[in-house]
């Protein structure tokens, strides 16, 4: 079982208008990581809607292009909502570093969705440095993850 990132693949970024700012400043610190960075936009700050980021940034993921994503819309709740409905994606939306470190803990997720209109730019770098460098921990909570995925028999 991988329980890091794989850093040979780039990360996924995406935003709304909300995010355009925190998006540019979370890319030069992944960059700054040593991480390659695949921008899926927006690039200004005009208004746009957020699924239209947030679905590129999860295809990305789910086919395996990005080893894992980063999401940010205002609240956090309209990127999460849209990434998760892809069945690959766990989208974890994440408001301070402690609940980042769970999100990969705990439940293994592979895009962090902040939200940039109730958290500082630092907190937002301190909640991105902690989701990429905490690996999933496994054991009772491989389990739990491998339930979450929904299957159709009938
Ligand atoms: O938070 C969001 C969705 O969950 C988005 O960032 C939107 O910006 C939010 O819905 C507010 O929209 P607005 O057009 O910026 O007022």
């Amino acid at each position: 079982m991988e329980t890091r990132f794989d850093e040979s693949r780039p990360v996924a970024i995406g935003a709304d208008h909300a995010g355009f700012e925190y998006k540019n400043l979370l890319s030069d610190l992944l960059k700054s990581k040593g991480f390659e960075v695949k921008d899926y936009g927006t690039y200004s700050a005009d208004s746009v809607d957020y699924p239209d980021f947030a679905h590129p940034v999860a295809e990305a993921v789910e086919n395996g292009t990005a080893a894992w994503g980063v999401l940010i819309c205002g609240s956090a709740n309209g990127v999460a909502i849209t990434a998760n409905k892809h069945q690959g994606i766990r989208a974890a939306l994440c408001w301070t570093e402690e609940i980042a470190k769970l999100a990969r803990q705990h439940n293994n997720a592979n895009v962090v969705c902040i939200p940039a209109r109730f958290v500082s730019t630092s907190v937002a770098e301190d909640i991105t440095t902690a989701f990429v460098e905490t690996p999933f921990e496994g054991g009772r909570h491989e389990k739990r993850v491998n339930k979450i995925a929904c299957s159709i028999s009938n």
